[in-house]
């Protein structure tokens, strides 16, 4: 239970954190979408009300390194527990580099089943070194020990990133590997990539927006039915040439075959190991194979492989079963204070970003910790490219957001806008100023309504994103020019701070930052003005009252 505050009763109306997913700050503004828009009311509450910035990568929000750019998961995760763990990310290099990943009961299931059966090890999952959901290290390191203890044969079935790496950086990572692999091959270890296609158009759905993703991924990598091409290379030329100014991201599947046949299709009592440490795009292809009755779609075969995931995706339903590595145990989290106290709460975003303010934003779990103080608002997302609707759903969360805090049944409430960071991620400058625009006319009409209700606001985001379009070069900070003197795009999350805007019309309290306060100190600073003291596990909250 939390205990009162020593000074402050608590406000009257709602707490209401809001997060403007991908909404970094940078004193820069050449290729910054947020100092290029326009956005009055960003503007005002900078001009007008108590604010700081909060650190939101690196080892403020668990990464291994502050050299890691934040991301949903961990900033999500950051902001609901008030407390920073070492996230999966740091927790897969360090047990690959103890070995304690292969001296677990899981990883010795997978290698005992492919040697029983002189059946296949694959890998399937993110192919890149972004370290958002996943790290081409921890791939190598785990072909490397198949090979040693004693496999065959190993398929790698790799997904092209573009968005948390460079955006056509593919060719930068398959060519290395390549050379990798033919090393390992030299005394008869098989192991060879076996398909692919991009991250956003196969595999990697989630919340459930887009089950045709997985399917095209499941025909691709399971059975074998994609475009057929002789190596990982060529598919990839041969697809960006086909489809000019096509990021990876979006590339199509392909399938890699030998004498007109996959080389990678997967079977009865292979094994499989989905490499990705991350949950969100995760859970879906994990239920595909583990799940024997499986109603979102039609998977034709279903093989009985022996299938473990990096980490465990959801810690309450169990996806999947195995896993190589266990995922932090978040606990603590302040919805299970809440719901301990009997404070209700709201949670709303649209599809994209739902399960941000509901299993990230609990310490990946899916429940609720109370049914009937919780309510949680799914706002069904577009199936659309968002650089074609950047507003996205921003006007129906907030018409809905409204609708229910006006009911007065919600003491606080958390809502998530996805257009600075899912706009941010396409790459395109345009669209991502309309996408900060419109999550400013979203304040603009959200803030009256909690000011009425005599609310309080805090306006915070869980990374950067829409802050830094154009690469930038590593020894000068400024923007890369291609070879046309136009500065290259960014998809990917920034290292930059988030503003943090205490919006409180009657001015109870002065925010204080000892300087180095990171998105853990949200959590503390909710409790605080409902007028509690924050339990000793978190980090210290954000306001001094008056
Ligand atoms: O999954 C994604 O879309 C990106 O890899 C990271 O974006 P997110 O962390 O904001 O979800
Ligand atoms: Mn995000
Ligand atoms: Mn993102």
């Amino acid at each position: 239970m939390l205990k009162k505050h020593p000074t402050f009763p608590g406000v009257k109306g709602p707490v209401v954190t809001i997060i403007m997913d991908g909404i970094g700050y940078s004193p820069k503004t050449f290729g910054n979408a947020i100092a290029q828009a326009y956005t009055p009311t960003l503007d005002r509450l900078l001009a007008t009300c108590q604010h700081t910035f909060l650190k939101a990568h690196g080892k403020a929000v668990g990464m291994p390194s502050d050299e890691d750019m934040g991301n949903s998961e961990v900033g999500h995760n950051a902001l609901g527990s008030g407390q920073v763990y070492n996230q999966g990310a740091s927790l897969v290099a360090e047990a690959i580099a103890s070995g304690t990943l292969f001296q677990g009961a899981a990883w010795r299931e997978i290698i005992a089943n492919a040697r029983e059966h002189g059946s296949t090890l694959h890998f399937i999952g993110l192919f890149s070194d972004g370290n958002v959901h996943s790290h081409i290290d921890h791939l190598k390191a785990m072909i490397v020990r198949a090979k040693a203890d004693g496999l065959q044969r190993v398929r790698v079935h790799i997904l092209l990133d573009g968005r948390d790496v460079p955006e056509t950086s593919a060719l930068d990572y398959v060519g290395p590997f390549e050379t990798f692999l033919a090393e390992l091959r030299k005394d008869g270890f098989d192991a060879r990539i076996a398909s692919g296609g991009g991250r956003m158009s196969i595999t990697m759905d989630r919340y459930e927006a887009d089950w045709d993703m997985v399917e095209r991924g499941w025909r691709t990598h399971v059975l074998g039915e994609a475009r057929h091409f002789e190596s990982a290379t060529q598919a990839i030329e041969t697809l960006r040439a086909e489809h000019p100014g096509i990021i990876d991201q979006n590339l199509p599947p392909f399938v890699i075959v030998q004498d007109g046949e996959s080389i990678g299709r997967i079977f009865d009592k292979d094994s499989v190991i989905f490499f990705n440490f991350r949950g969100d795009r995760a859970i879906e292809m994990s239920r595909a194979f583990e799940e024997e009755e499986f109603a979102p779609f039609d998977r034709v075969r279903h093989p009985g492989v022996t299938y473990a995931g990096m980490l465990q995706y959801d810690g309450d339903l169990g996806i999947p079963r195995r896993y190589l590595v266990s995922p932090p145990a978040i606990r603590d989290t302040l919805g299970e204070y809440l719901a301990a106290e009997g404070i209700t709460q709201l949670a709303i975003s649209e599809t994209q970003k739902y399960g941000h303010v509901t299993y990230f934003w609990n310490g990946n779990r899916s429940g609720k910790f109370n049914e009937t103080l919780e309510t949680y608002v799914e706002i069904p997302s577009d199936k659309v490219p968002f650089e074609q609707r950047p507003w996205m759903k921003s006007a129906e969360i907030t018409d809905e957001l409204i609708r229910q805090l006006k009911t007065g049944k919600h003491r606080t409430a958390r809502v998530n806008y996805a257009n600075g960071d899912m706009v941010g991620h396409t790459g395109n400058y345009q669209a991502t100023i309309i996408a900060v625009e419109t999550v400013d006319l979203a304040l603009a009409r959200l803030l009256p309504v909690i000011d009425a209700l005599e609310g309080v606001a805090l306006i915070t985001a869980d990374h950067g994103n829409a802050d830094e379009m154009y690469e930038l070069d590593k020894k000068t900070g400024e923007p890369q020019q291609s070879v046309h003197g136009i500065p290259k795009a960014k998809t990917s999350h920034t290292l930059n701070p988030v503003p943090f805007i205490y919006y409180d019309s009657r001015r109870r309290a002065v925010v204080t930052n000892p300087g180095d306060a990171g998105l853990s100190a949200v959590a503390a600073t909710t409790v605080n003005l409902l007028g509690y003291q924050a339990p000793g596990m978190w980090d210290r909250g954000l306001l001094e009252f008056r």
